[in-house]
């Protein structure tokens, strides 16, 4: 069951801001799929758990308005990847707990973001599939915005790697489960359905 007073705590994070180079550099939560740029999949999940809904993109923020409470944009714009996001999305969240997934898994569903929600607390909450952590589908509480910031000024590029250190409580999931596919090629996304 959606629990949504512990959600009215928590902002959310979407990354979108990523060179979509296996798309052929498309900016990819714009992309169509099932009639519907992804980010509106996106949107339509994450909408009811927060009034702050956060949407990281480094081009097209016109497009990607009507979808986010704020857009938030890399400091550099070179495309240094999603912890970049992560870092300017923590700078700019209102609340305790920052829910974080990437535009590019219009399967996930509610259940999983109660399964992060319901573990909120001082450590990060990771998904995980048998021994793979997802680093890009988490909860992070949003006091860990001066460790990020310290990890990121001495060269941390790697969500997996800054988390790693602090404990993170993994969700655990099947390493076949569908909600977590991430349409990374043209092809995927013409063939997975809904
Ligand atoms: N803000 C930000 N987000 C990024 C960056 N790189 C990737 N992301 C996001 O992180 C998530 C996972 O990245 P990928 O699936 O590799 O997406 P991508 O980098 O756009 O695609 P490729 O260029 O094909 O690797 C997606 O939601 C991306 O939008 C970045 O440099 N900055
Ligand atoms: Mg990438």
């Amino acid at each position: 069951m959606p629990t949504p007073n512990a959600l009215a705590n928590c902002s959310v994070l979407l990354l979108s801001g990523g060179r979509g180079q296996r798309m052929g550099g498309q900016d990819k939560g714009l992309l169509h799929w099932h009639g519907r740029p992804l980010i509106a999949w996106l949107h339509e999940l994450a909408r009811p758990l927060s009034d702050d809904l956060i949407i990281s993109c480094n081009r097209n923020n016109e497009r990607y308005a009507p979808y986010a409470d704020q857009l938030v944009a890399d400091q550099e714009q070179d495309f240094q990847g999603p912890l970049a996001g992560i870092r300017a999305g923590m700078a700019a969240a209102r609340h305790p707990q920052m829910l974080v997934l990437p535009c590019d898994a219009p399967l996930v569903d509610a259940a999983l973001l109660d399964a992060l929600l319901s573990q909120a607390g001082s450590r990060p909450v990771v998904v995980r599939q048998g021994a793979y952590w997802q680093p890009l589908f988490c909860l992070l509480p949003t006091h860990l915005r001066d460790d990020l910031e310290r990890a990121w000024q001495s060269g941390e590029r790697s969500p997996q790697r800054w988390f790693g250190r602090l404990d993170p409580i993994a969700v655990d999931c099947p390493l076949d489960d569908p909600r977590l596919a991430n349409l990374n090629t043209p092809e995927i996304l013409a063939t997975t359905a809904r």
